[in-house]
């Protein structure tokens, strides 16, 4: 049987979002840089040999004063936190925007995984991996560093999600179901 998740791409701007959703859904990356209104894509994943009808929400880019987008917590199951390794301010955001979302869900944890884009951009590096792996592991969430550009760990990243979405439902109804883990 297939099961849908919807899934939130959350993260400051141009960290790579739109790059990392197209390189997912699209197997295409672009050096442009076009900011984002906000747009929904469609993707089925086969993984460990469940099928994933994914819905996957491009949000624009948030800052630590932005408020969150209900639309960003009705019906998601997990969340793909974004930050660019060039960027240390945009892995802080993170920590911010999560706390705003656990706080206004009323939750104290949130099904995620903390991804950093941009590494094939290493001469450009100023987060380290363990760096970003602390902050995943502060919010309990997966991690994991990828290239949009040369696709590096794309997949990987969403498949990630979809195990921290599943350990959820596995925990709150005590087998993965295709119950939205609503966090409002
Ligand atoms: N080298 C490299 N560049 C990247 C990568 N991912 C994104 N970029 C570039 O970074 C810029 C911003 O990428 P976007 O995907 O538009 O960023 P975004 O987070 O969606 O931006 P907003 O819509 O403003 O929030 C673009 O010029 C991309 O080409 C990557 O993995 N490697």
């Amino acid at each position: 049987m297939q099961r849908r998740r919807k899934i939130a791409v959350l993260g400051t701007r141009s960290v790579g979002k739109s790059s990392l959703v197209k390189q997912f859904v699209e197997n295409s990356f672009s050096e442009s840089y076009y900011p984002t209104i906000e747009r929904a894509y469609l993707k089925t994943i086969v993984h460990n040999g469940v099928e994933y009808a994914c819905e996957i929400f491009d949000t624009a880019g948030q800052d630590e004063f932005s408020p969150i987008n209900m639309q960003h917590t009705i019906g998601i199951h997990g969340y793909v936190f974004v930050y660019s390794i060039t960027s240390p301010a945009s892995l802080q955001v993170i920590q911010i925007v999560y706390d705003k979302l656990c706080d206004l869900a009323g939750v104290t944890n949130i099904p995620c995984v903390i991804v950093g884009t941009k590494s094939d951009l290493a001469s450009s590096r100023r987060v380290n991996w363990v760096e970003g792996k602390a902050v995943a592991d502060a919010v309990n969430g997966g991690f994991i560093e990828v290239s949009s550009k040369n696709g590096n760990n794309v997949a990987r990243a969403f498949e990630l999600c979809i195990d921290e979405i599943e350990k959820r439902l596995k925990m709150t109804h005590g087998v993965a179901q295709d119950h939205k883990c609503t966090v409002m």
